[in-house]
């Protein structure tokens, strides 16, 4: 590993604050010019379980968060509205939220992207309708991940929904269009709008139109009365609405993971990165044109600035990675902090033989099998927890070199470095591990809040703060980089058992269980 650091103090402004509504919880970023960080707030909300592989949350304490954490960097950077030029948005995506117009009260929890209580609805979409016609016009596999099944659900399980629905009183959005909505004003005019890129994660959008797919949405059954505009991701839609930030232009809503890509100044075709927070996304941007998959990954909406054409994306998605650190953590108290695991792992030269598959709930890219569950595959009595806690790191890394794979197959494109981020990479042992198995640099720079970061930089673009992605490029800076040192054989005979371990988490569970 290099380092190469540079801090500065910060600019004096003006800035372009940032909200990002995560999955475990919601920050607001206040960054100067130079893409530096000026203050920082966050705050963690409730994950509620109501049953196994159900997972919600509260979108009213959300939105109270939103307002907390952005009045909390606002004051922390000891700045005022008029000192900022934009809000930016971005958030976790697919996750899922129907509420009143009249009222501004949401009729349900949220659902969040990691609930499979689709399951069964999605099966039986794909006998009705049929998988190839999901992939083709949204660029997709039906898979409980998305929104469009999550919003069919609350339609048929909330008493009386359905008749609100049609008669145009219900709102549907992902977290964007609720965070949107509420700073907007809310029911005293809150713009219904959502971005290109989270729209492409709903199974509703048609991927080559960018508009709501009539079809689709009548053999999903849900009514177009519900759905937000799709806008692109760097514009203005509104200003604040009271608040700390009133009268501030809201200009910028991007999906997590494609913030990230944006953050991370992925703008030529090829470039790639992957975010390793509870789950793990690798994005490389594959230009003006959708590149279909046929090796499990998702064709996706990368970024679309203002009314420039948009650009695509194909994606990897991996349920499980930090989770997994945490599962040791919390269930099976092997550690006691996430750090620990490093520690732990570095005290062992190898995995002793064991490989651990976290199928927890089934497998995402490039699988897409909600039937596997996890397996820890290769155990003797030889295997300590210090195996384990490697196994599990290395989990992380050979679920990346799958889709990595799978990128070169459907794109032509050989990885040549990985810019990565989230709050995993901070492991080194993990970082080089990467590196080992993907035969490839990994580098990360010294912004490590991209997701943030490229939401900022979106709104900023679109209200002339920053001149052009060049611009924005020219901020970018390595912090960090881990490049090969394991032996090809090691590599070949290491990647044959995990995929072989792999293979056991299939068909675990039948099909009257989901
Ligand atoms: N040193 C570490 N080694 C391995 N995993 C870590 C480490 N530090 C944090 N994590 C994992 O990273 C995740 C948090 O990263 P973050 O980017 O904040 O996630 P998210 O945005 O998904 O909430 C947690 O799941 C945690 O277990
Ligand atoms: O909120 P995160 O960082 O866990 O990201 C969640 C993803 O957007 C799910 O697709």
């Amino acid at each position: 590993m290099t380092d190469a650091h540079t801090t500065g103090t910060h600019g004096t402004g003006p800035f372009i604050a940032a909200i990002d509504q995560g999955t475990t919880s919601s920050r607001c970023i206040v960054f100067d010019k130079d893409g530096r960080i000026v203050s920082v707030d966050q705050k963690e909300h409730e994950q509620i379980f109501p049953k196994p592989g159900w997972v919600e949350h509260d979108a009213a304490e959300i939105w109270e968060n939103v307002q907390e954490v952005v009045a909390g960097a606002i004051v922390k950077a000891g700045i005022t509205s008029a000192d900022v030029k934009a809000i930016g948005i971005t958030n976790q995506r697919e996750t899922t939220l129907l509420w009143d117009k009249n009222t501004g009260e949401p009729v349900h929890n949220a659902l969040v992207w990691q609930d499979t209580r689709t399951d069964a609805l999605c099966k039986e979409l794909g006998r009705n309708v049929g998988q190839d016609r999901f992939r083709r016009e949204t660029g997709l596999p039906l898979a409980s991940y998305f929104a469009g099944p999550k919003v069919r659900w609350l339609l048929d399980n909330v008493e009386g929904l359905r008749e609100r629905a049609e008669a145009g009183d219900i709102l549907f959005g992902t977290m964007d269009s609720w965070v949107i909505w509420n700073l907007t004003g809310g029911t005293d005019g809150g713009v219904h709008v959502t971005d290109v890129t989270n729209a492409s994660r709903t199974l509703l959008m048609n991927l080559h139109r960018m508009e709501w797919d009539e079809k689709i949405l009548s053999s999903i059954g849900i009514p177009a009365a519900v759905l937000p505009e799709i806008r692109s991701s760097a514009e203005v839609y509104g200003n604040a609405k009271g608040g700390i930030l009133d009268g501030v232009p809201v200009a910028s809503a991007l999906g997590d993971q494609q913030a990230a890509l944006f953050g991370q100044t992925c703008f030529a075709e090829g470039e790639a990165k992957s975010t390793y927070g509870t789950g793990t996304f690798m994005l490389m941007n594959t230009g003006g044109t959708p590149v279909n998959s046929y090796n499990g990954l998702l064709t996706t909406v990368g970024y679309q600035i203002g009314d420039k054409p948009p650009v695509y994306a194909l994606e990897g998605s991996i349920a499980v990675t930090g989770s997994l650190v945490q599962w040791m953590r919390d269930q099976m108290g092997l550690i006691k902090s996430a750090a620990e695991i490093e520690t732990l792992a570095s005290s062992v030269e190898d995995n002793g033989g064991a490989y651990f598959v976290p199928a927890f709930s089934g497998l995402f890219a490039p699988y897409w099998r909600p039937d596997a569950r996890g397996v820890i595959a290769g155990l003797t009595r030889y295997v300590t927890k210090a195996h384990i806690a490697r196994a599990v790191l290395e989990a992380t890394a050979w679920q990346t070199r799958e889709i990595s794979d799978a990128m070169t197959k459907d794109s032509g494109v050989e990885l040549t470095a990985l810019k990565v981020d989230g709050g995993m990479t901070s492991n080194n042992l993990l970082m080089q591990t990467l590196s080992d198995f993907l035969d490839a640099p990994v580098v990360r720079p010294m912004v490590a809040e991209t997701t943030c970061l490229g939401a900022a930089y979106a709104a900023g673009l679109a209200v002339g703060f920053w001149p052009d992605t060049d611009a924005l490029r020219a901020n970018w800076r390595r912090a960090a980089e881990w490049t090969p040192r394991m032996d090809a054989d090691t590599r070949a005979r290491e990647y044959k058992s995990w995929l072989k371990a792999v293979e056991r988490t299939m068909g675990w569970i039948e099909d009257e269980e989901s």
